[in-house]
């Protein structure tokens, strides 16, 4: 499939650089939209995102703009990598006509999907991108790979010849949901990972919490109306190992930071999932639906419960089969 003209990448922090990068290696040319004057200015003077990619130099086919209506130009499709808080009012600015491809791995303000927020704000061609992809090693064009998610087929193509490199192999997939949906979770179980990496609980506890994290995804998943098989997949368990166990992931680093009694935020960049506990949270409470790891991020995050007061509970739940009964 043919990408014409330049493909336009909304959001200059780690990831939608990253992903800009990502366009260029794979043949084609790409502007970045910086949010800030400032930043776009200083990005296409340095050629370097030092705050949030450094050491990662920002090739000749990659132009900066901080003028929205540039970056989008006559493109078929756009990259949207702004945080999900910040998703809603980029929306606003783009002409639903557009083809939208969500990055983030967050949800919307009321607690549903960013992919539905988008179709409610007019948009018709929408695609979600997500895998095990931390921006550092994507934008240093290490071997990685990521599956873009679309009823609409044409649009996953459309993507997937754009981003597709010897250095990132591009799955498409028609399970938006569950794509979606597992880059979501995944952040939180991360962060519960991080948590007992802080508290020093061992491989075997990490392996526990990974496994049955990914049991508490597959369920919410389903119950979301995903196909089962996306949860092994790359935005699933692949995602959910890359952020679990990586020096590389905010989430964990977030969770390790809790442990240690500090403040979660690192440094200016976002951690998607101490704001996705509390959402999803909400949604289960409302929904009668039992998802204790997230219930258990969701009040360390608050202050409620110290990470050892919340890996109690998560040990002392009732006894339980993993099959049968
Ligand atoms: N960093 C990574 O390795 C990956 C991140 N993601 C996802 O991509 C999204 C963006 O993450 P990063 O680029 O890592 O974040 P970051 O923390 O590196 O940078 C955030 C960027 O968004 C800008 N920003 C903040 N609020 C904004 C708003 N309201 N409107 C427009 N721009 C805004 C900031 O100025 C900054 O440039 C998140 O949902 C994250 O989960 C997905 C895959 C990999
Ligand atoms: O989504 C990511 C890797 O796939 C990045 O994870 P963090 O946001 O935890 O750094």
């Amino acid at each position: 499939m043919e990408v014409k003209g330049a493909v336009p990448v909304l959001g200059a922090g780690g990831w939608g650089t990253a992903l800009a990068v990502a366009l260029v290696r794979a043949g084609h040319s790409a502007r970045l939209w910086a949010r800030r004057t400032d930043v776009a200015a200083r990005l296409a003077e340095v050629r370097e995102n030092r705050e949030y990619l450094p050491g990662v130099t920002l090739p000749k086919g990659m132009e900066v703009t901080a003028d929205l209506g540039k970056a989008v130009g006559t493109a078929s499709f756009v990259l949207a990598a702004v945080p999900s808080i910040g998703l809603p009012d980029l929306l606003a600015e783009l002409p639903p006509h557009l083809g939208l491809v969500i990055c983030a791995k967050g949800l919307a303000p009321d607690g549903g999907r960013l992919t539905d927020l988008a179709r409610e704000q007019g948009f018709t061609r929408v695609a979600v991108l997500s895998g095990p992809n931390h921006a550092e090693e994507v934008g240093r064009g290490l071997p990685a790979a990521t599956v873009v998610a679309s009823t609409d087929r044409t649009l996953a193509k459309e993507v997937q010849a754009a981003l597709l490199s010897p250095a990132l192999r591009v799955y498409t997939s028609t399970d938006e949901v569950g794509v979606e949906l597992g880059g979501v979770l995944k952040n939180v179980i991360a962060l519960a990972a991080g948590m007992g990496d802080g508290l020093n609980l061992g491989d075997n506890a990490k392996a526990a919490l990974m496994t049955r994290g990914l049991r508490e995804m597959g369920r919410y998943l389903v119950s979301q109306g995903a196909h089962e098989d996306t949860v092994y997949g790359l935005s699933g368990l692949g995602d959910l190992i890359a952020t679990s166990t990586s020096r590389h992931s905010r989430n964990r680093a977030a969770g390790e930071a809790l442990a240690r009694g500090e403040n979660p935020q690192q440094g200016g960049k976002v951690v998607e999932g101490l704001r996705t506990a509390g959402l999803l949270e909400a949604w289960a409470t409302a929904h009668g639906h039992d998802l204790p790891i997230v219930q258990a991020v969701a009040r360390v995050a608050r202050g409620e419960w110290t990470p050892t007061e919340g890996i109690a509970e998560l040990m002392g739940r009732g006894a339980k089969a993993e099959l049968g009964e």
